[in-house]
This record gives structure tokens, C-alpha cells and sequence, in this order.
């Protein structure tokens, strides 16, 4: 039976990225994985370093080989820093593979606007047109078939599904638009440094990269697409004291009178059959317990007549539909399978 199925390998496997794709993909009937990667450890059993999954997945490290990845799976996932991604995902390619990248490296279309947010090369401009931007919900058509899928960032997938269809019919002012995010620390990664470090985060709630989060122009990108027009906004992000889950609370002025049961129905249009977003009820906001460990995305609304202004809550797991849950939502759609392959588990509660 396993030899009818998809075979994987996950690059960037010992990282929080990649150890959620393990988890998920372990339970996906369709997909085998065959090959889970580290630049730094090969040799080892992913186990050492993961002692949670022991006798659950009894493979050793292999090395960063496009040849021998090739050799091993159809698909890979890279789930490596921005940066690495950029220079590895050509090698992949060439070597026959199809491509998720976790990364931000292939999101922005213009190479010369991700020089100066991300601060280091673009990849060739050949692979950023080629590259399907992979937000599952508004772009899943794209998806189907593609060679080279780009995962969204964290940030701009509870952004953008909170706001594209109010963006898209024109009822709020894109240029009023202001987005206040906060996430939990598994968002930087699994590596360890003073921001995220115990003492440092506990108790504590920070601002960080004011004004230069390289996600601005990612969601400015997918908005000025929905609203037809050059889209910029405000974007500051936050630090919280837990593990997971992002909040993007956003404001932004009405374009006409328009209640909640309004918007609830507009974002219910929207997302039909779409297994993944689901629309709160009037009065009922959502909390980021509310979808940890899964891969939904709960949107609510708050009216305020007073100021003609909309406020969207819109929350996430980041590393399930912010990160590895929705890499395997668009390798389901990539596959022509069911959207929800692998991924039907019920936020963990409390
Ligand atoms: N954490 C999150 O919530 C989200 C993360 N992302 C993005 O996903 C990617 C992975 O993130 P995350 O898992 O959190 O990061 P981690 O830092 O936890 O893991 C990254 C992994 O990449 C591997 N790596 C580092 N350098 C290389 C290299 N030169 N070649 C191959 N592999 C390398 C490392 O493993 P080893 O040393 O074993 O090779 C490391 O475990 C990043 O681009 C991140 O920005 C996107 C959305 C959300
Ligand atoms: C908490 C925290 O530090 N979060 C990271 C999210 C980075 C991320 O997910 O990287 P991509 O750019 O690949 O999406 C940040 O704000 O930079």
C-alpha cells in the first residue's frame, strides 16, 4: 500500500517548521515520509533531538543532497531560514522535485522590494514569477499542478484572511488600514536569543521591528492584487509569553453603513467550502486557544457606528496554518486531493 503513495522528504526537518510537518504528515493516508534532512546533523535519529518522537518515526538525519533527496521523494518540503531557501530550492528543482518552500524567499514578486526588506539576494527572477504564492483559501486554483509552491508567513495568512474579502467588495478603505499583531515565541523559531530567551519573554510583551517587518510587503503585495490599487499599511508586531498561536487585530474605515451580520455574511460567501476558515457569530470573538495545534484560521467582526470603523480578529496556530499545516493544505491541492487531507484535527483544548 505505502508504495502507491506519495513519498516526502522535509529539509529543515529538526525545526519547528519541519517537526510539525512530521506530525501531520505522519497521519496523511496519502503520503509516505521517506527522507527527513538536516544541514548540521546527519547520521543522528531525528528522535535524539526529538525524544517525543521516538518509536513514532525511526529514521536517521540524511544530509542536504538534491540528487539523493531526488532519489528518495517526489516532493519536498524546505522548511529552512530565509536565505537558505532562496539558494537551495534551484537545486531542487533541477534535480526533479516538486517545491514547498516555508520560507519568505519566494513570496515577494519584485527581487529588488525583497532586497530591501529581507537585506540579502534575491533568487532569480525566473523562479519568483514561477513561484504560486500558496494562500490556500484566495489562491488554491493557482496551486493545482504547480511546480514550486511559496507558503504564506505566519503573520500574513491571519491577516489576509482576515481582510481580503471586505478589501475585495470595497467596503473598507484600504488606505485606512491598521494591523496589530502579536505572536508566540515558536514563531522565531526553535534556535535561542535574548528576545525569546525565558527570563526575557515571561511576563513580559514587546514590540519588535517596528515599521520594518519583512511580512509588510507581503501583505501589501496580496492587498494592492484584491483592492486593484497600491495598498500600504500599518503593520506593528508583538511578542506575547506564549508558545503558540498570532493574533492580527486589524482597523480599518467603512466605505458605507454595514453591520456585522453584514460582514458575517460577506466572509461566509467568501470562504465557502473552504474547510478551514470559519466565520464567528456576531458578538464572538476569537482567542488564539481556540485553534492550537490546528490548522483553522476564526475570523470575528466588531462594528463601531460611532467612529464608522470595522474592527476584523482574526486568529491562527502560527506554526499549523501559519506554517506546516498549511505547506501540506497546498501540497493537497497541488495533488488534486481533498483540501483537508491529513489535517482534520480538532484544536487542542484547553
Ligand atoms: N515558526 C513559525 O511559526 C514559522 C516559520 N516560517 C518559516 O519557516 C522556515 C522554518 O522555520 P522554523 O522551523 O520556525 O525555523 P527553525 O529555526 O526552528 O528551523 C530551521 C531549520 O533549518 C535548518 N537549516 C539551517 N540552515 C540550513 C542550511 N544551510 N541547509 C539546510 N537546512 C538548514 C536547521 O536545521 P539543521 O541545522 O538540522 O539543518 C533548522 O532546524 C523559516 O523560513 C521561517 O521563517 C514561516 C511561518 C511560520
Ligand atoms: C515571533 C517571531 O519572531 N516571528 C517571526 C516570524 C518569521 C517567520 O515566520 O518567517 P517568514 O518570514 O518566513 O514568514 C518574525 O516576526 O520575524
Amino acid at each position: 500500500m505505502s508504495g502507491e503513495k506519495v513519498k516526502v522528504a522535509i529539509v529543515g526537518s529538526t525545526g519547528y517548521g519541519g517537526v510539525e510537518l512530521i506530525r501531520f504528515l505522519l497521519g496523511h493516508p496519502l503520503v509516505e515520509i521517506t527522507s527527513v534532512i538536516s544541514s548540521s546533523s546527519s547520521g543522528v535519529p531525528i528522535s535524539e533531538g526529538f525524544p517525543h518522537l521516538t518509536e513514532i518515526i525511526v529514521q536517521n538525519l540524511d544530509g542536504v543532497d538534491p540528487e539523493l533527496i531526488a532519489e528518495k521523494a517526489d516532493v519536498v518540503f524546505t522548511a529552512t531560514p530565509s536565505g537558505v531557501s532562496g539558494k537551495l530550492v534551484p537545486e531542487l528543482l533541477n534535480a526533479g522535485l516538486k517545491v514547498i518552500d516555508l520560507s519568505g524567499d519566494f513570496r515577494i514578486k519584485d527581487g529588488q522590494i525583497y532586497e530591501s526588506w529581507y537585506k540579502h539576494e534575491a533568487p532569480q527572477a525566473d523562479l519568483l514569477a514561477q513561484a504560486v504564492y500558496g494562500l490556500a483559501e484566495i489562491t488554491g486554483e493557482q496551486v493545482r499542478g504547480a511546480e514550486l509552491i511559496s507558503n504564506p508567513g505566519c503573520y500574513p495568512t491571519a491577516t489576509l484572511l482576515g481582510l481580503i474579502p471586505a478589501v475585495e467588495a470595497g467596503w473598507i478603505d484600504p488606505a485606512s488600514i491598521i494591523i496589530d499583531a502579536k505572536s508566540g515565541v515558536s514563531g522565531a523559531g526553535r534556535g535561542t536569543s535574548l528576545m525569546t530567551h525565558y527570563a526575557e519573554i515571561n511576563e513580559n510583551l514587546k514590540v519588535y521591528k517596528m515599521n520594518r517587518h519583512q511580512h509588510i510587503p507581503e501583505i501589501e503585495q496580496v492587498l494592492s492584487e484584491a483592492a486593484g490599487e497600491n495598498v500600504t499599511v500599518t503593520f506593528t508586531t508583538h511578542l506575547t509569553p506564549m508558545t503558540r498561536g498570532i493574533m492580527s487585530t486589524m482597523y480599518a474605515t467603512l466605505k458605507g453603513i454595514c453591520t456585522e451580520a453584514d460582514l458575517i455574511g460577506l466572509y461566509r460567501k467568501r470562504y465557502e467550502g473552504r474547510p478551514f476558515v470559519r466565520i464567528r457569530e456576531a458578538g464572538s470573538w476569537p482567542a488564539t486557544k481556540e485553534v492550537f495545534g490546528s490548522n483553522y484560521c476564526d475570523i470575528g467582526f466588531a462594528v463601531d457606528e460611532r467612529t464608522g470603523r470595522v474592527t476584523i480578529i482574526s486568529v491562527i496556530d502560527n506554526i499549523v496554518k501559519g506554517a506546516a499545516g498549511q505547506a501540506i493544505q497546498n501540497l493537497n491541492l497541488a495533488m488534486g486531493w481533498e483540501e483537508d487531507c491529513g489535517l482534520k484535527l480538532s484544536p487542542v483544548y484547553p
